[in-house]
């Protein structure tokens, strides 16, 4: 609870600028953790006050008499109190429900949280401890009454509602505050890994000053079908701007040569061109199923069993194919392919990201990458989401993108978890950095042009290289 309570005091002293901090402590932990940040914050020389309810938690009644024996000042919470401490407040840090809240909302705590929520819009901002009071932790419903947050300090590990859904939107800013405590609680806690940049810079490739397009890998895009021949074409220049050095896009339809970098092999027939390529050398990688068509199962088989890194999207999500993969296939399904798999409603994938990532995995093996705002990543070692991306991404030809930085990497020799934690995090800071400059008006050729700059950014969080790595 000690260092919890300092992580919020760090989190709330870069906010206050000098103004005064209201702290609002419940009957849980949660509440706990509020008197030690108030006590923190009251050492740093800080003016902070304290609204309490009533509470039989030992270590919450300990912080509070410690915060007393400190001379802090503490007063009961209720309509009348806080009306009067919230006028000259800056910050409100909001430790009234944390981990252990039960939804619905309590008609006497809603009235508080929807006093501070008026005041917010007006007046000053919100710092969270762990969850915005409300919010269930799992859960990514919004509960009527919820405190709208503009930062969130939570601990140990990030938390569902923190990610997905409408709940995410009431958290701000999270940061996660690890905490020394046991591994095993840490494991416990932490649902899913949250990859700062800086770990993603440490995956990335670096190449050596002679690099040539020969060993920035060689890779093929195997998709395309009348109608959606965009698709192809876009995971080709998505590949191209995460740098693979070869890229050749076959297709049995005619698929538009949108920048003249790629190679395009167009196939009469699916089944004797699989027969010439199976001779042929093979690629460091292979992405398969972007606009494919009705022969993607066939196609898709053919290609996983050549053993190579491999992508599988869109039409070759197919349930037919589970069990043909192998260590070395990143699958990625939106949410409707996921349902598809998995032979359920998309509202039931949208409800659990997380536990649908797992079981997909169990399902497909590999690696799996669920996508959505945000994508989780699904692999042998755990879960992982990813940070960032932009609501402007809502639109066709993402995924055809994304799939391509992830040949990309595959094809420069990254690992299948590697690669799929580390496209993820360039696909969404890309979409970030397009999103800066088109809002909802992005496209995936828009992204695709930003990922050279994304992969900048991303590494510049890392360790520092020799010049030629950044
Ligand atoms: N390792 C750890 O675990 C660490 C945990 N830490 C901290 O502990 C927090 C969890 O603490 P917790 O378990 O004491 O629960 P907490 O969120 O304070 O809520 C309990 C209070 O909520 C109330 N209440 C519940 N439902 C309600 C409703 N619908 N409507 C209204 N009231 C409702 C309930 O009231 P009661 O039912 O008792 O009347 C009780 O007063 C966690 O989020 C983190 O901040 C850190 O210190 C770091 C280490
Ligand atoms: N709101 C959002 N925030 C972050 N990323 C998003 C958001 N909406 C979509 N994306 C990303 O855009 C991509 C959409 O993929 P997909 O639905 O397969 O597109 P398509 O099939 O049209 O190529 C995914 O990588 C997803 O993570």
């Amino acid at each position: 609870m000690e260092d919890a309570g300092r992580a919020v005091a760090d989190a709330v002293s870069a906010r206050a600028g000098g103004g005064r901090i209201l702290l609002l402590a419940g009957g849980g932990a949660n509440g706990g953790d509020a008197f030690v940040a108030a006590r923190h914050l009251m050492v740093r020389g800080m003016e902070a006050a304290v609204l309490a309810r009533p509470s039989t938690h030992p270590l919450t009644v300990l912080n509070r008499r410690r915060w007393r024996a400190v001379g802090g000042a503490v007063a009961a919470l209720g309509p009348a109190t806080l009306r009067r401490e919230l006028r000259g407040a800056a910050v409100v840090v909001d430790g009234l429900l944390g981990t252990g809240f039960t939804p619905p909302l309590r008609p006497a705590l809603a009235e508080l949280t929807g006093m501070v929520n008026a005041w917010r819009h007006a007046a000053g901002q919100v710092v969270s401890i762990d969850v915005p009071s409300g919010v269930h932790a799992t859960d990514a419903h919004v509960p009527d009454g919820a405190m709208q947050a503009d930062a969130t300090v939570t601990f140990m590990g990030i938390k569902p509602a923190l990610l997905f859904g409408p709940a995410a939107a009431l958290a701000g800013e999270v940061t996660v505050a690890p905490l020394s405590v046991m591994p095993a609680w840490i494991e416990q806690e932490a649902l899913a890994a949250w990859p700062t940049d800086a770990r993603v810079a440490a995956l990335l490739p670096r190449r050596h000053a002679d690099a040539h397009k020969g060993t920035a890998g060689r890779v093929w895009i195997v998709g395309g079908h009348p109608g959606t021949t965009g698709a192809p074409a876009l995971a080709g220049v998505g590949a191209l701007r995460a740098g693979a050095g070869l890229v050749t896009v076959h297709s049995t339809a005619d698929v538009p040569l949108i920048t003249a970098e790629l190679m395009v092999r167009r196939h009469a027939a699916w089944t004797p061109a699989l027969t010439r390529l199976r001779d042929a050398p093979r690629p460091d990688a292979v992405a398969v199923g972007m606009g494919l068509g009705p022969e993607a199962v066939a196609v898709t088989r053919e290609l996983l069993s050549w053993e190579i890194p491999a992508v599988v999207d869109a039409d070759a999500l197919q349930p037919d194919l589970a069990g043909a993969g192998h260590d070395r296939v990143i699958w990625t399904p939106h949410p409707g392919e996921a349902a598809r798999l998995l032979g359920c409603a998309t509202t039931e994938i949208t409800a659990d990201p997380l536990g649908i990532a797992r079981a997909l995995h169990d399902r497909l093996g590999g690696v799996v990458v669920l996508k959505g705002g945000p994508s989780v990543v699904a692999h042998a070692g755990g879960l992982s989401v990813a940070r960032g991306g932009h609501p402007g991404m809502a639109s066709a030809g993402m995924g055809d993108t994304l799939s391509g930085v992830l040949v990309a990497l595959l094809g420069q020799g990254m690992t299948a978890p590697d690669a799929a934690v580390a496209g993820v995090r360039l696909h969404a800071r890309a979409g970030e950095r397009a999103g800066a400059a088109h809002g909802y008006g992005l496209i995936a050729s828009d992204v695709a042009q930003e990922l050279g700059g994304a992969w900048m950014d991303v590494i510049r969080s890392g360790p520092a290289g020799p010049w030629y790595g950044r």
